[in-house]
Protein backbone atom coordinates (compact mmCIF):
# COMPACT_ATOMS: atom_id res chain seq x y z
CA UNK A 1 0.00 0.00 0.00
CA UNK A 2 1.56 3.40 -1.06
CA UNK A 3 0.99 6.41 1.00
CA UNK A 4 0.45 9.65 -0.41
CA UNK A 5 2.08 12.03 1.88
CA UNK A 6 0.60 15.57 1.84
CA UNK A 7 1.88 18.30 -0.83
CA UNK A 8 2.42 22.20 -0.22
CA UNK A 9 3.55 24.77 -2.80
CA UNK A 10 4.46 27.79 -1.74
CA UNK A 11 4.58 30.35 -4.40
CA UNK A 12 6.65 33.53 -3.70
CA UNK A 13 10.12 32.06 -2.26
CA UNK A 14 11.05 35.43 -0.26
CA UNK A 15 10.74 36.28 2.91
CA UNK A 16 7.48 34.85 4.14
CA UNK A 17 7.34 32.11 1.57
CA UNK A 18 10.62 31.01 2.71
CA UNK A 19 10.09 31.08 6.67
CA UNK A 20 6.64 29.08 5.99
CA UNK A 21 8.26 26.39 4.46
CA UNK A 22 11.34 25.83 7.12
CA UNK A 23 8.10 26.04 9.55
CA UNK A 24 5.90 23.51 7.61
CA UNK A 25 8.92 21.19 6.87
CA UNK A 26 9.60 21.55 10.73
CA UNK A 27 6.03 20.46 11.75
CA UNK A 28 6.42 17.30 9.32
CA UNK A 29 3.12 18.52 8.27
CA UNK A 30 3.96 17.44 4.27
CA UNK A 31 6.60 18.24 1.83
CA UNK A 32 7.01 21.36 -0.06
CA UNK A 33 7.78 22.76 -3.41
CA UNK A 34 8.96 26.49 -3.26
CA UNK A 35 7.84 28.12 -6.49
CA UNK A 36 9.48 31.46 -7.80
CA UNK A 37 9.87 33.51 -11.00
CA UNK A 38 12.46 31.79 -13.58
CA UNK A 39 15.18 34.31 -12.88
CA UNK A 40 15.00 33.48 -9.02
CA UNK A 41 14.79 29.94 -10.14
CA UNK A 42 18.73 29.40 -8.82
CA UNK A 43 18.22 31.00 -6.09
CA UNK A 44 14.81 29.11 -5.12
CA UNK A 45 16.62 25.99 -5.28
CA UNK A 46 19.89 27.09 -3.19
CA UNK A 47 16.83 28.27 -0.47
CA UNK A 48 15.15 24.59 -0.75
CA UNK A 49 18.57 23.10 -0.46
CA UNK A 50 19.66 24.36 2.16
CA UNK A 51 16.38 24.41 4.24
CA UNK A 52 16.60 20.76 3.44
CA UNK A 53 20.26 20.41 4.59
CA UNK A 54 18.63 21.23 8.12
CA UNK A 55 16.73 18.35 8.03
CA UNK A 56 19.04 15.89 9.63
CA UNK A 57 20.18 17.88 12.56
CA UNK A 58 16.43 19.09 13.22
CA UNK A 59 15.30 15.56 12.20
CA UNK A 60 12.37 16.16 9.98
CA UNK A 61 11.61 14.55 7.10
CA UNK A 62 9.62 16.67 5.50
CA UNK A 63 11.35 17.19 1.48
CA UNK A 64 11.79 20.28 0.47
CA UNK A 65 12.33 21.65 -3.56
CA UNK A 66 12.84 25.08 -5.58
CA UNK A 67 11.29 25.11 -8.89
CA UNK A 68 10.79 28.09 -11.23
CA UNK A 69 8.22 25.96 -12.95
CA UNK A 70 4.38 25.40 -12.33
CA UNK A 71 4.38 21.62 -13.20
CA UNK A 72 6.16 20.97 -10.32
CA UNK A 73 3.31 22.07 -8.42
CA UNK A 74 1.22 19.57 -9.95
CA UNK A 75 -1.52 17.88 -7.42
CA UNK A 76 -0.75 19.97 -4.60
CA UNK A 77 -2.98 19.57 -1.70
CA UNK A 78 -2.81 23.06 -0.19
CA UNK A 79 -1.24 25.92 -2.17
CA UNK A 80 0.34 29.48 0.09
CA UNK A 81 0.79 32.44 -2.09
CA UNK A 82 3.18 34.81 -0.57
CA UNK A 83 4.19 35.92 -4.33
CA UNK A 84 4.29 39.90 -4.66
CA UNK A 85 5.34 43.48 -3.23
CA UNK A 86 5.75 44.42 0.15
CA UNK A 87 5.09 47.86 1.04
CA UNK A 88 8.20 50.53 2.47
CA UNK A 89 8.83 52.75 5.21
CA UNK A 90 5.81 54.97 4.66
CA UNK A 91 3.28 52.94 2.30
CA UNK A 92 -0.20 51.23 2.95
CA UNK A 93 -0.51 47.80 1.93
CA UNK A 94 -3.49 49.19 -0.54
CA UNK A 95 -0.44 50.91 -2.75
CA UNK A 96 0.86 47.47 -3.29
CA UNK A 97 -2.72 46.32 -5.64
CA UNK A 98 -1.94 47.68 -8.80
CA UNK A 99 1.24 45.29 -8.80
CA UNK A 100 -0.07 42.75 -6.60
CA UNK A 101 -3.42 41.65 -8.31
CA UNK A 102 -0.96 41.30 -11.76
CA UNK A 103 1.24 38.63 -10.02
CA UNK A 104 -2.05 36.80 -8.27
CA UNK A 105 -3.70 36.94 -11.10
CA UNK A 106 -0.53 34.72 -13.13
CA UNK A 107 -0.58 32.64 -9.82
CA UNK A 108 -4.01 31.92 -9.42
CA UNK A 109 -4.23 31.00 -13.44
CA UNK A 110 -1.24 28.50 -12.69
CA UNK A 111 -3.12 27.34 -10.04
CA UNK A 112 -6.06 26.49 -11.22
CA UNK A 113 -3.82 24.55 -14.28
CA UNK A 114 -1.90 22.79 -11.74
CA UNK A 115 -3.70 22.35 -8.68
CA UNK A 116 -7.18 22.53 -9.35
CA UNK A 117 -8.22 20.32 -6.31
CA UNK A 118 -5.89 22.37 -3.98
CA UNK A 119 -6.98 24.87 -0.64
CA UNK A 120 -4.91 28.23 -1.26
CA UNK A 121 -3.96 30.47 1.57
CA UNK A 122 -3.20 33.73 0.44
CA UNK A 123 -0.85 35.99 1.92
CA UNK A 124 -0.08 38.97 -0.54
CA UNK A 125 -1.41 42.62 0.00
CA UNK A 126 -3.67 44.32 0.40
CA UNK A 127 -4.66 40.63 0.84
CA UNK A 128 -8.35 40.89 1.15
CA UNK A 129 -8.36 42.13 -2.56
CA UNK A 130 -6.15 39.93 -3.02
CA UNK A 131 -7.83 36.85 -1.75
CA UNK A 132 -10.90 38.01 -3.75
CA UNK A 133 -8.27 37.83 -7.19
CA UNK A 134 -7.60 34.69 -6.25
CA UNK A 135 -11.34 33.40 -6.37
CA UNK A 136 -12.25 34.83 -9.37
CA UNK A 137 -9.30 33.63 -11.20
CA UNK A 138 -9.18 30.06 -9.89
CA UNK A 139 -13.19 29.84 -9.83
CA UNK A 140 -12.26 27.45 -6.83
CA UNK A 141 -14.99 26.96 -4.07
CA UNK A 142 -15.14 29.82 -1.42
CA UNK A 143 -14.17 27.04 0.87
CA UNK A 144 -10.64 26.79 -0.76
CA UNK A 145 -9.69 29.92 -0.90
CA UNK A 146 -8.73 32.02 2.28
CA UNK A 147 -6.77 34.53 3.18
CA UNK A 148 -4.36 35.35 6.08
CA UNK A 149 -4.58 38.21 8.55
CA UNK A 150 -6.61 37.74 11.92
CA UNK A 151 -4.16 34.99 13.16
CA UNK A 152 -1.69 37.51 12.80
CA UNK A 153 -3.12 40.31 14.06
CA UNK A 154 -4.57 38.23 16.87
CA UNK A 155 -1.08 37.34 17.62
CA UNK A 156 0.33 40.60 17.70
CA UNK A 157 -2.81 42.24 20.32
CA UNK A 158 -2.13 39.12 22.37
CA UNK A 159 1.60 40.07 22.75
CA UNK A 160 1.04 43.10 24.17
CA UNK A 161 -1.67 42.00 26.21
CA UNK A 162 0.88 39.43 27.57
CA UNK A 163 3.37 42.17 28.13
CA UNK A 164 1.12 44.53 29.66
CA UNK A 165 -0.07 42.24 32.33
CA UNK A 166 3.15 40.49 32.36
CA UNK A 167 1.57 36.83 32.16
CA UNK A 168 2.38 33.70 29.44
CA UNK A 169 0.96 34.26 25.90
CA UNK A 170 -0.58 30.93 26.16
CA UNK A 171 -3.47 32.61 28.44
CA UNK A 172 -4.49 35.54 26.11
CA UNK A 173 -6.92 35.17 23.47
CA UNK A 174 -7.85 38.47 21.49
CA UNK A 175 -10.30 38.65 19.15
CA UNK A 176 -9.87 40.63 16.04
CA UNK A 177 -12.40 41.46 12.80
CA UNK A 178 -12.13 43.22 9.57
CA UNK A 179 -9.84 43.95 6.73
CA UNK A 180 -5.84 44.08 7.04
CA UNK A 181 -5.50 47.54 7.09
CA UNK A 182 -5.40 50.35 9.83
CA UNK A 183 -9.33 49.97 10.27
CA UNK A 184 -9.04 46.40 11.69
CA UNK A 185 -11.17 46.18 14.39
CA UNK A 186 -9.86 44.33 17.92
CA UNK A 187 -13.18 43.90 19.66
CA UNK A 188 -12.22 43.99 23.27
CA UNK A 189 -15.21 42.73 24.56
CA UNK A 190 -14.44 39.22 23.48
CA UNK A 191 -10.92 39.22 24.39
CA UNK A 192 -9.76 37.60 27.55
CA UNK A 193 -6.77 36.39 30.09
CA UNK A 194 -7.25 33.18 31.31
CA UNK A 195 -10.91 32.98 30.48
CA UNK A 196 -10.98 36.66 32.62
CA UNK A 197 -12.66 39.86 29.95
CA UNK A 198 -9.69 42.13 29.79
CA UNK A 199 -11.79 45.02 30.51
CA UNK A 200 -11.62 43.30 34.02
CA UNK A 201 -7.60 43.37 33.84
CA UNK A 202 -6.45 46.78 31.92
CA UNK A 203 -7.38 50.20 32.25
CA UNK A 204 -9.45 51.47 29.33
CA UNK A 205 -6.25 53.69 28.25
CA UNK A 206 -4.34 50.60 28.60
CA UNK A 207 -6.49 48.66 26.23
CA UNK A 208 -7.16 51.62 23.82
CA UNK A 209 -3.32 51.77 23.39
CA UNK A 210 -3.37 48.36 22.63
CA UNK A 211 -5.88 48.33 19.84
CA UNK A 212 -4.23 51.01 18.28
CA UNK A 213 -0.90 49.29 18.21
CA UNK A 214 -2.47 46.80 17.06
CA UNK A 215 -3.47 48.32 14.09
CA UNK A 216 -0.58 49.57 13.08
CA UNK A 217 1.49 46.65 13.74
CA UNK A 218 2.45 46.22 10.28
CA UNK A 219 3.81 49.03 9.91
CA UNK A 220 5.37 49.16 13.44
CA UNK A 221 7.61 46.45 11.81
CA UNK A 222 8.13 47.90 8.59
CA UNK A 223 9.35 51.22 10.46
CA UNK A 224 11.50 49.07 12.40
CA UNK A 225 12.99 46.78 9.66
CA UNK A 226 13.83 49.99 7.15
CA UNK A 227 13.57 47.01 4.24
CA UNK A 228 10.70 44.67 3.25
CA UNK A 229 8.06 43.71 6.25
CA UNK A 230 7.15 41.50 8.56
CA UNK A 231 7.56 37.12 7.90
CA UNK A 232 8.01 35.16 11.53
CA UNK A 233 4.76 36.40 12.89
CA UNK A 234 3.08 36.27 9.09
CA UNK A 235 4.46 32.65 8.54
CA UNK A 236 3.75 31.30 11.92
CA UNK A 237 0.24 32.77 10.82
CA UNK A 238 0.02 30.69 7.76
CA UNK A 239 1.25 27.22 9.16
CA UNK A 240 -1.44 27.61 12.01
CA UNK A 241 -3.90 27.41 9.57
CA UNK A 242 -2.50 25.31 7.64
CA UNK A 243 -2.34 22.58 9.94
CA UNK A 244 -5.54 23.12 11.24
CA UNK A 245 -6.98 22.25 7.58
CA UNK A 246 -4.39 19.63 7.14
CA UNK A 247 -5.21 17.92 10.03
CA UNK A 248 -8.99 18.77 10.46
CA UNK A 249 -8.67 20.38 13.56
CA UNK A 250 -11.78 22.13 13.39
CA UNK A 251 -10.13 25.41 14.45
CA UNK A 252 -11.50 28.18 15.91
CA UNK A 253 -9.31 31.07 13.84
CA UNK A 254 -10.42 34.21 12.20
CA UNK A 255 -9.99 33.89 8.30
CA UNK A 256 -10.60 35.69 5.37
CA UNK A 257 -13.34 34.52 4.19
CA UNK A 258 -15.80 35.04 1.02
CA UNK A 259 -18.48 36.50 2.26
CA UNK A 260 -22.35 36.24 0.88
CA UNK A 261 -24.62 38.20 3.48
CA UNK A 262 -22.73 37.17 7.02
CA UNK A 263 -22.37 40.89 8.87
CA UNK A 264 -24.52 42.33 6.40
CA UNK A 265 -21.79 41.70 3.67
CA UNK A 266 -22.03 40.41 -0.31
CA UNK A 267 -19.09 39.37 -2.51
CA UNK A 268 -16.39 40.49 -0.48
CA UNK A 269 -13.64 38.95 1.64
CA UNK A 270 -13.09 40.44 4.53
CA UNK A 271 -11.69 38.61 8.28
CA UNK A 272 -14.26 36.93 9.94
CA UNK A 273 -14.04 34.15 12.60
CA UNK A 274 -14.24 30.62 11.16
CA UNK A 275 -14.07 27.08 11.75
CA UNK A 276 -10.94 25.60 9.99
CA UNK A 277 -10.68 21.82 9.34
CA UNK A 278 -10.55 19.63 6.21
CA UNK A 279 -12.95 21.59 4.09
CA UNK A 280 -10.63 24.58 4.88
CA UNK A 281 -13.52 27.14 5.93
CA UNK A 282 -16.42 25.08 7.25
CA UNK A 283 -18.47 28.06 8.67
CA UNK A 284 -18.50 31.53 9.20
CA UNK A 285 -19.32 32.77 13.25
CA UNK A 286 -21.38 35.13 12.92
CA UNK A 287 -21.57 37.15 16.42
CA UNK A 288 -24.18 39.81 17.93
CA UNK A 289 -22.46 42.84 17.67
CA UNK A 290 -22.93 46.16 19.37
CA UNK A 291 -23.65 49.10 17.31
CA UNK A 292 -20.47 50.87 17.64
CA UNK A 293 -18.50 47.05 17.04
CA UNK A 294 -20.87 46.99 13.44
CA UNK A 295 -19.75 51.02 12.68
CA UNK A 296 -16.45 49.85 13.40
CA UNK A 297 -16.16 46.97 11.43
CA UNK A 298 -18.55 48.59 8.78
CA UNK A 299 -15.69 51.10 8.51
CA UNK A 300 -13.11 48.29 7.94
CA UNK A 301 -15.39 46.86 5.20
CA UNK A 302 -15.76 50.54 3.60
CA UNK A 303 -11.52 50.33 3.17
CA UNK A 304 -11.85 46.79 1.68
CA UNK A 305 -14.26 47.86 -0.85
CA UNK A 306 -12.75 50.76 -1.58
CA UNK A 307 -9.66 48.57 -3.02
CA UNK A 308 -11.74 45.79 -4.62
CA UNK A 309 -14.33 48.62 -6.60
CA UNK A 310 -11.52 48.87 -9.32
CA UNK A 311 -10.49 45.37 -9.08
CA UNK A 312 -14.44 43.91 -10.00
CA UNK A 313 -13.93 45.55 -13.22
CA UNK A 314 -10.82 43.50 -13.95
CA UNK A 315 -11.52 40.35 -12.42
N1 LIG B 1 -1.42 39.14 4.91
C1 LIG B 1 -0.47 39.35 5.79
O1 LIG B 1 -0.71 39.30 6.99
C2 LIG B 1 0.90 39.66 5.33
C3 LIG B 1 1.15 39.91 4.01
N2 LIG B 1 2.42 40.11 3.56
C4 LIG B 1 2.59 40.31 2.12
O2 LIG B 1 3.15 39.13 1.56
C5 LIG B 1 3.86 39.47 0.36
C6 LIG B 1 5.23 38.83 0.37
O3 LIG B 1 6.03 39.38 1.39
P1 LIG B 1 7.57 38.96 1.53
O4 LIG B 1 7.68 37.50 1.43
O5 LIG B 1 8.11 39.66 2.70
O6 LIG B 1 8.16 39.62 0.20
P2 LIG B 1 9.49 39.19 -0.59
O7 LIG B 1 9.81 40.29 -1.53
O8 LIG B 1 10.52 38.75 0.37
O9 LIG B 1 9.04 37.90 -1.43
C7 LIG B 1 8.11 37.94 -2.46
C8 LIG B 1 8.55 36.96 -3.51
O10 LIG B 1 7.54 36.89 -4.52
C9 LIG B 1 8.22 36.61 -5.73
N3 LIG B 1 7.36 36.86 -6.89
C10 LIG B 1 7.08 38.01 -7.50
N4 LIG B 1 6.28 37.80 -8.56
C11 LIG B 1 6.04 36.47 -8.61
C12 LIG B 1 5.31 35.63 -9.49
N5 LIG B 1 4.64 36.13 -10.53
N6 LIG B 1 5.32 34.31 -9.25
C13 LIG B 1 6.00 33.79 -8.20
N7 LIG B 1 6.71 34.53 -7.35
C14 LIG B 1 6.73 35.86 -7.56
C15 LIG B 1 9.43 37.53 -5.65
O11 LIG B 1 10.44 37.15 -6.59
C16 LIG B 1 9.86 37.36 -4.22
O12 LIG B 1 10.82 36.31 -4.06
C17 LIG B 1 3.86 41.00 0.29
O13 LIG B 1 2.85 41.44 -0.58
C18 LIG B 1 3.54 41.40 1.73
O14 LIG B 1 2.95 42.67 1.81
C19 LIG B 1 3.50 40.06 4.39
C20 LIG B 1 3.30 39.83 5.72
C21 LIG B 1 2.00 39.66 6.32
O1 LIG C 1 2.54 45.48 7.13
C1 LIG C 1 2.79 44.89 6.05
O2 LIG C 1 2.97 45.47 4.97
C2 LIG C 1 2.88 43.40 6.08
C3 LIG C 1 1.68 42.92 6.80
O3 LIG C 1 0.60 42.84 6.25
C4 LIG C 1 1.79 42.79 8.24
O4 LIG C 1 2.89 42.60 8.77
O5 LIG C 1 0.74 42.87 8.89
Amino acid sequence: MSFKRYKFAVVGAGYTGTTAALMIAQKELGDVVLVDIPSMKNPTKGKALDMLEASPVQKFDSNITGTSDYKDIQDADMVIITAGIPRKPGMSRDELVETNAKIMKDVSENVKKYAPDSYILVLSNPVDAMTYVCYKTTGFPKNRVIGQSGVLDTARFNTFVSQELGVSVEDVSGFVLGGHGDSMVPLVRYSYAGGIPLDKLLREDQLQDIVERTRKGGGEIVNLLGQGSAYYAPAASLVEMAEAIVKDKKRILPSIAYLEGEYGYEDIYLGVPTILGGNGIESVIELPLKDEEKSSLDRSADAVKDVLRPLKEIY
